[in-house]
């Protein structure tokens, strides 16, 4: 076999304070997050709603040392299984390619053309399937396969989703039941799977396989962890106006706190390395919600990281992409086969949904206006030329 390469793809988080800005108008100008009937539209949005959310959510870094560790993870990661690879007798080159930051997914796609790599894994450091995600990342690498003819001979596969793979469910329970023996009654302790969670639309209208992967993806790791635990799954990190999957992890804790649940262990389910959403959302904000709804032993499970079982099931999820080569990036940006229009998408008269999403679309139009006007002095008809 010629020379092998594997591309992890993650998200990218920022590094210090100052990319936080730039960090989220990146994940804001991406239809696959916001989308808008209106290409023109995304630019502008995202703007604004990256400039109300900097001051916030650099808060949230500054609470976990000023910035994101997910690319040292992921790069951390990227060398174990390359050592792991290497071990079982294959050879590879690891690249890692962020969606929204440094290392972008670009600048890795150019030193693969650089090395000749000649086969190419592609693997998403997310286990299941969505298309705000992976399905993403399939599509810029897409378009850039499309662009680039020294892309063309590169015999590559895809890998869309892995929550079955034996090695991850293993890792995952291990993790899980590490954190249990820390309970006087290991049996008693509440198992509170908490996924990241994604518009309800994607899923209802745009045929997301997300929460259908999630919820078999929990259920395999209870089966693997073979305990006696009682167990909830809900949703975190909502952001926006519109309805998320439920039930939200915040309401789900309060619930159980009023029922009487005093040892809970939190796993997070939709990530495989620590970042924001693990240390500051669930280890400070979700924690203090456990304790004020009574729910006083409050524990996480980290994520695998560096895990050894769950590096050898990446290098597992390789080899076997190698010896049998599926998916192709067309297929696998494709996995929403059903999609036409987001609900919001579609023009409704009347109280609806629809023409709440509207309404609000035309307000903040006004609003970023005003701003425009309040900046520069002129209104936005004068910007475009149409009044002197
Ligand atoms: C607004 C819509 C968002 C959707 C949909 C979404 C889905 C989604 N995200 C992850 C994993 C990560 N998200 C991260 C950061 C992040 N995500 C959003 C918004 C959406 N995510 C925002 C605004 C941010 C920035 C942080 C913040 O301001 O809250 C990260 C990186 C975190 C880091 O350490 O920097 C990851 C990873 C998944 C798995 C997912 C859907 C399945
Ligand atoms: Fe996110």
């Amino acid at each position: 076999m010629g020379r092998v390469g594997v591309l992890l793809l993650n998200l990218g988080g920022p590094d210090k304070l100052e990319d936080v800005g730039p960090f989220l108008y990146n994940l804001f100008s991406d239809p696959e997050i916001i989308r808008l009937p209106f290409r023109w539209l995304q630019k502008p949005l995202a703007w604004f709603i990256a400039s109300r959310r900097t001051r916030t959510s650099q808060e949230n870094y500054k609470q976990i040392g000023g910035g994101s560790p997910l690319r040292r993870i992921t790069e951390a990661q990227g060398e174990a299984l390359k050592e792991q690879l290497s071990h079982l007798g294959q050879e590879a080159n690891i690249y890692v390619g962020m969606r929204y930051w440094n290392p972008y997914t670009e600048e890795a796609i150019a030193q693969i053309t650089q090395d000749n790599i000649e086969h190419l894994v592609i693997l998403p450091l997310y286990p299941q399937f969505s298309i705000s995600t992976s399905g993403s990342s399939f599509r810029l690498l897409e378009k850039l396969w499309q662009e680039d003819p020294k892309l063309q001979p590169i015999d590559y596969t895809v890998i869309p989703s892995w929550y079955k793979e034996p090695g991850y469910l293993q890792a995952m329970a291990e993790l899980i039941a590490q954190e249990l023996e820390q309970f006087p009654n290991p049996d008693e302790v509440h198992i509170f799977f908490s996924a990241h969670g994604v518009p309800k639309s994607y899923v209802e209208e745009a045929g997301d396989p997300y929460q259908q992967e999630i919820e078999e993806c929990t259920a395999l790791i209870m089966q693997t962890l073979n305990r006696p635990n009682v167990h909830t799954l809900a949703y975190q990190s909502r952001v926006g106006p519109v309805e998320w999957l439920q039930p939200y992890t915040e309401d789900a804790l309060k619930e159980l706190g009023a029922k009487g649940v005093k040892d809970l262990v939190v796993v997070p389910i939709s990530f495989v390395s620590e970042h924001i959403e693990t240390l500051q959302e669930i280890d400070i904000e979700y924690r203090e919600v456990a304790e004020e709804a009574g729910i006083h032993n409050f524990r996480r499970v980290p994520a695998p990281n560096t895990h050894p079982v769950f590096i050898n099931a990446l290098a597992d999820l390789v080899i076997n992409a190698l010896k049998n080569p599926s998916f192709k990036l067309s297929q696998a940006a494709q996995m929403k086969k059903r999609v036409k229009m987001y609900p919001q998408e579609r023009w409704e008269w009347g109280l609806t949904t629809s023409a709440e999403v509207w309404n609000g679309r035309i307000a903040m139009l006004g609003f970023i206006a005003l701003i425009i006007e309040l900046i520069t002095g002129h209104g936005f008809l004068h910007m475009i030329g149409l009044l002197q």
